[in-house]
């Protein structure tokens, strides 16, 4: 059986991944594709956000993070996947893994490569990193998956060129190309772009990856120790090994559940002030909310200081009307917040 196209789609927190692959969903009529998604946190949001086509996409859930826990969670995802395909059970021709915004894109390909069965079933057909226009200088200096992502790239993808300057992009673009020679560059507009050139790009070049990262497909070795080749990239530092988890110390998330609706003057009151406080500390927040006033759900997300709200679909009859948020971030006072958003439900 002919190998199976897999695409992966990255990028740092709140880049656009989701939307670009709810357009791509959307529009990929007769297409059947499986994706794959991997959140950060223990709450997944993007299950409700994500569009789904009765019959023709399946949803496959992995939790935790997937740089740590990669390489078994992807594997066996995928496995299962080729098996039921093989048997019958599902019918789809290719596959969309999105990443949380904070994995390493590192240990994702290795698994393509270094798993047997993996590699007898499937091929990465590219490797897509969004990049938030308005938050990515300051995301390439900090954070060092933000800058992995870009270097393992095969195509870039710039989100949100609408909220910047026609210098701050020129900015952007030469630093990206700075930092990745080779991947085209081509901004997006909320996700719009036509679909051949997200799917079958047969972009994917293992060796613009091992220059990235020499040791990409050392099985054995940890990370330390070993001699680091600077190649001339941004810092030198994407050179570091995939098996380094940056991330794990300072970035933490949190739920917030709540039964009663929210009120929606006060919560706007209150989340309006925490980032201007905290806001660069905040690197992602999403919920599905109920509020007063409407029966629909109200999703809600931001980045940093921006942040927005659109209606979803109805609460159904048969379901509790339970309001959870996920809060990214770096030392955010959770108390504070916790308590803000108590005091933004109506009264009991
Ligand atoms: N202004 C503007 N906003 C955008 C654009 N693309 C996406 N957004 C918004 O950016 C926010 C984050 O988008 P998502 O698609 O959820 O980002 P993500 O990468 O999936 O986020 P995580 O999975 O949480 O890391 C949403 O509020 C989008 O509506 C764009 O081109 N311009």
């Amino acid at each position: 059986m002919a190998l199976i196209p897999t695409t992966i789609l990255t990028g740092f927190l709140g880049s656009g991944k989701t939307t670009l692959l709810n357009r791509v969903l959307k529009e990929a009529h007769g297409q059947r594709i499986a994706v794959i998604e991997n959140e950060f946190g223990e709450e997944n949001i993007d299950n409700e956000i994500l569009v789904r086509e009765e019959g023709e996409q399946i949803v496959q859930m992995s939790n935790g993070c997937i740089c740590c826990t990669i390489r078994d969670d992807l594997r066996s995802t995928l496995v299962d996947l080729a098996t039921q395909r093989r048997n019958g059970q599902l019918t789809f021709d290719r596959v969309v893994i999105e990443t949380t915004g904070v994995a390493d894109p590192g240990p994702v390909i290795q698994t393509f490569f270094m798993d047997e069965e993996v590699a007898e079933n499937f091929l990465i057909d590219s490797v897509i990193t969004l990049v938030d226009a308005k938050h990515a200088q300051q995301q390439l200096t900090d954070r060092q998956e933000a800058r992995r992502q870009v270097g393992f790239a095969d195509q870039l993808f710039l989100s949100k060129t609408d909220l910047i300057s026609a210098e701050e992009k020129a900015a952007l673009v030469h630093r990206l190309q700075h930092i990745n020679p080779r991947a085209p560059i081509r901004s997006v507009h909320f996700g719009e772009v036509p679909l051949a050139e997200v799917l079958d790009l047969r972009g994917f070049n293992l060796n613009a990856k091992l220059e990235v990262d020499p040791q990409l497909m050392d099985d054995d070795h940890d990370g330390h120790g070993h001699d680091h080749h600077d190649h001339d990239h941004e810092h030198g530092e994407h050179c570091d090994h995939p098996h380094h988890h940056h991330h794990d110390d300072d970035v933490k998330s949190f739920v917030f559940r709540a039964q009663r609706p929210f009120d929606p003057v006060k919560l706007e009151d209150f989340l309006g002030a925490i980032v201007n406080v905290y806001g660069p500390r905040m690197l992602r927040y999403k919920g599905v909310l109920d509020m007063a006033g409407t029966d629909r759900k109200v999703i809600f997300q931001g980045v940093h200081q921006l942040m927005g709200s659109d209606l979803g679909p109805a609460w159904r009859d048969d379901e509790v009307r339970e309001s959870k948020m996920v809060f990214i971030g770096i030392d955010l006072p959770r108390d504070i917040l916790e308590q803000g958003l108590t005091q933004s439900l109506v009264p009991a």
